[in-house]
């Protein structure tokens, strides 16, 4: 029997074409619209048009509406899975605040293009096909938010951009794809081991997220304040240390109880805290910043908006983060 997939549109380059003079945009009528004639093969499709914007213009706000359209879609009826375009940019982001704020068996599954509509060797609706092809195959309940493109399933966790303009852009480094598609088969060699769920209803706090640099300052940090940011991400170097001058700035935000948590802006590894000289990683810890286990900095950057957003008592964010 043919499952009911719930196809939402939201932009990005897979919604676009490329007009005479080179120049790549979004058009009134979305031409992934009435493709679905095309899906009917593979499932019976609705389909939605949540938004028709460029993925850059997605914020947090944008990311809370389309789960809330999720929820109420997900309880009005059969939905066996669910289908969201999206730019390329900003999709992990998307993916991510999807996967920490519904806990659903159905796959929700991300995909999108890198070359628009009508560009030579356009990959949108290859990649929608193999996007609605997985959320129909059962090994990909349970799973959580997935992203399909290019042949490869990647879990929103671990995903992210790597490539300007390649079709292979996505990749999880340290991990690897959870599994790939085919021809003939959709094929998952991997599993998540956790999810968590966090419930928010609303996204009211401020969150940055900054790049560690040779020689960086305080300042940058100290304005934080002054903004009135409600918290901190910093892209640390190696395994998630700052020079010596960042470290007054950041004693500053611990003192206003502003929490500050720490990556790496290295691609691979985990950042934790293991040097002990001034800026290193422990000392950093002793200070009080939390360490954000196996994810980037803009993933960070969400989890911690999530986190200060929770509902219900405030998230412990050592153990959060862990
Ligand atoms: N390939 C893409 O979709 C990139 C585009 N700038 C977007 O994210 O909307």
């Amino acid at each position: 029997m043919k499952k009911n997939i719930l196809l939402i549109h939201t932009g990005g380059t897979i919604s676009m074409k490329m007009n005479e003079t080179g120049a790549v945009l979004p058009n009134e009528q979305n031409p992934l619209i009435g493709i679905s004639q095309k899906l009917a093969e593979f499932a019976n499709i609705t389909e939605i048009e949540a938004f028709n914007l460029p993925s850059p213009h997605i914020t947090p706000k944008e990311m809370l509406e389309l789960r809330d359209l999720i929820m109420k879609q997900a309880n009005n009826g059969q939905v066996d899975g669910i289908v969201i375009t999206h730019g390329t940019d900003t999709l992990e982001e998307t993916a991510y605040f999807l996967e920490l704020t519904t806990q659903f068996s159905f796959p929700i599954v991300l995909t999108g293009a890198m070359r628009s509509s009508n560009e030579l060797g356009a990959d949108g609706v290859y990649n929608l096909v193999e996007a609605v092809r997985v959320a129909c195959d059962k090994n990909a309940r349970d799973k959580g938010v997935i992203v399909v493109m290019n042949d490869e399933i990647h879990h929103s966790f671990n995903i992210t951009k790597t490539s300007t303009s390649s079709v292979n852009t996505f990749q999880s480094p340290q991990y690897g794809p959870i599994g790939l598609v085919t021809k003939k088969v959709v094929h998952f060699h991997h599993a998540p081991i956790r999810r968590r769920f966090v419930e928010v209803h609303s996204i009211q706090k401020r969150v940055a997220l900054l790049k560690v640099y040779a020689g960086m300052e305080a300042d940058l940090i100290e304005m934080l304040l002054e903004c009135h940011y409600d918290g901190v991400v910093l892209e640390g170097l190696g395994q998630g240390n700052v020079p010596p001058d960042v470290v007054k700035g950041i004693k500053e935000l611990l003192n206003a109880k502003i929490p500050v948590v720490a990556v790496s802006r290295c691609f691979n590894g985990i950042a934790e805290g293991v040097y002990g000289y001034e800026g290193g990683g422990k000392s950093l810890e002793e200070l009080g910043v939390i360490f954000a286990t196996g994810i980037n900095g803009q993933k960070a950057r969400l989890k911690l908006l999530i986190g200060l957003n929770q509902v219900s008592a405030p998230v412990d964010m050592k153990e959060y983060f862990n």
